[in-house]
């Protein structure tokens, strides 16, 4: 069975369809990746899978279940991870303190919630920064702080708004080997505008522009894709 399936979603801004009747499949432990040029819709959609905006039409469904009334924190106690363009640590506290707080609600309390921090922040390679204020951290270290957050709730779906934004090349790297270490069950939607990081995770691509559905394939399918080509051509990748 498909873990997120979404049904004509749908959301208009006055005469405008940012998203416009999308049907989307996804299988349990599938690396989907949806590319599209700026304006493409692609925020739009992760906002509507994580309860931050309503749709103005369709359905959204999660693991069998109809989650389209569902507000963020009923989503996230669901399994619904997100990672935002801006990353959202608590400046003041350490790296290992913001998450356990990130983990507290889904281990039944902070106390709870550290041994797991610690040994996440091993797993993720962040372990020497565990004492570290997150308001000293550099960008690239606050972005894996975020997926490391993100990850402190065991979400089954973890949804990633372009994570490699404003990456040097070496966090890039990091980045793209944290998530391609990610346990295989946990299913990532990624929305990204560097193709090699797309190309290096994903399984399935899906190409949306001005809101439409345009195709989905595999990476080497996209890649010679003519539709691709022509979703992007006139338009700011
Ligand atoms: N709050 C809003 N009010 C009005 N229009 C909006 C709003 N949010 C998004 N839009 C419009 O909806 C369309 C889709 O925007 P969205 O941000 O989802 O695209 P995107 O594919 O994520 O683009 P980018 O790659 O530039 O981030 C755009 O035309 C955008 O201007």
């Amino acid at each position: 069975m498909d873990i997120l399936i979404t049904e004509a979603l749908t959301r208009r801004y006055g005469s405008l369809v940012a998203v416009d009747r999308l049907d989307l499949r996804i299988a349990p432990g599938e690396r989907r990746a949806v590319i599209g040029p700026n304006g493409a819709g692609k925020t739009t959609l992760l906002d509507m899978l994580a309860g931050a905006i309503r749709p103005s039409g369709g359905r959204v469904r999660f693991d069998g279940r109809d989650i389209t009334g569902y507000g963020p924190a009923r989503r996230a106690r669901l399994g619904i991870g997100r990672i935002h363009q801006r990353p959202a640590a608590w400046a003041s506290l350490t790296t290992l303190d913001n998450v356990a707080v990130a983990g507290a609600r889904h281990r039944g309390g902070v106390r709870q919630s550290r041994r797991p921090a610690v040994e996440l922040l091993d797993r993720l390679g962040l372990a020497d920064l565990a004492g570290v204020e997150a308001g000293r951290l550099s960008h690239g270290q606050l972005r894996q702080l975020e997926i490391a957050m993100a990850l402190a709730g065991e979400p089954r779906l973890l949804l990633l708004d372009e994570p490699a934004a404003g990456l040097s090349p070496v966090e890039f790297e990091r980045l793209a080997e944290v998530l391609r270490d990610l346990p295989s069950e946990v299913t990532l939607l990624l929305v990204e505008h560097r193709l090699d990081l797309v190309y290096a995770l994903a399984d399935v691509v899906t190409v949306l522009r001005d809101g439409q559905y345009v195709v989905t394939g595999t990476p080497d399918e996209i890649r010679v894709s003519h539709a691709v080509r022509q979703a992007y051509s006139g338009a700011v990748a």
